[in-house]
């Protein structure tokens, strides 16, 4: 089943179409990437697939139920991490999650504050303030914090920018992990190809504000006669 189904979204602001047409789906289990140069349309296109802006036309369609129409019950079953969204600095990080926990009505909050710390292992961080963090400590929270819901749809936006390449390994082999021990899906938007080559099943091309090609890394490849996702990623930026 289509955990997410997106069809031919439309979003403009003023003068500029920041998403022309971008059709998606993305199914039960799935880690599917979304890809495409600065300016493409990525970031709108979460924002629209997460209730924050409403698109022009088209329509979204979560666990078999239309967005607009069923707004609170779907949203509740996904989240959403980015690398530019800060959480607030002046709080502990058990704080930002006990506030996180309580704010989704969770049912044993205290419960699953201390699962998702020790998933992260935030336990010697938890009584610093988040300003006291590095960046791939902020990121941790930010996940422990998105994952809290227990999401069946992880929604994230460049989870590994502003990491060093040992953090960026970290994150990417603890989110690996969640998708095939959580069986939730993800949608994650990155501009390093080696992560979405590891990481993704499925990768969506947005170029323009249109999805232009879609597919495996493999298959990508293969279809651009390139030799990785770096190569395919040239060809279709440069046109
Ligand atoms: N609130 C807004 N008002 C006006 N234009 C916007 C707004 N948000 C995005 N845009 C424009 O829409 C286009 C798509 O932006 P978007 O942030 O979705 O791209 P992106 O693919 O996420 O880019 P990046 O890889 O740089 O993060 C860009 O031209 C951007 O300037």
């Amino acid at each position: 089943m289509a955990i997410l189904r997106a069809a031919h979204l439309v979003k403009r602001f003023g003068a500029i179409t920041a998403v022309r047409d971008v059709s998606l789906t993305v199914g039960e289990g799935e880690v599917a990437g979304l890809l495409g140069p600065n300016g493409a349309g990525k970031s709108t296109t979460l924002h629209m697939l997460l209730g924050l802006i409403t698109p022009d036309s088209g329509s979204i369609e979560l666990f078999g139920r239309e967005l607009a129409r069923h707004r609170t019950e779907v949203l509740s079953r996904l989240n959403f991490a980015a690398s530019y969204v800060d959480l607030p600095s002046v709080l502990r990080v058990h704080e930002v999650l006990d506030a996180f926990a309580r704010l989704y009505a969770l049912r044993r909050p205290a419960r699953r504050v201390a699962e998702v710390i020790e998933l992260f292992e935030l336990g010697p961080l938890r009584k610093r303030q988040m300003m006291a963090l590095s960046s791939g400590q902020r990121t941790r929270v930010q996940l422990a914090k998105a994952m809290l819901n227990a999401p069946r749809l992880l929604i994230l936006d460049e989870p590994t920018a502003n990491l060093d390449p040992d953090a960026g390994d970290r994150i990417r082999s603890l989110l690996t992990r969640l998708s095939r021990e959580t069986g939730g899906a993800m949608l994650i938007t990155s501009h390093n190809m080696r992560e979405v080559e590891r990481m993704c099943d499925r990768i969506h091309f947005l170029s323009g504000g249109r999805v232009v090609a879609a597919g495996s890394a493999r298959e990508l490849a293969g279809r651009y006669g390139a030799e990785d996702l770096e190569e395919v990623f040239l060809k279709v930026a440069r046109g």
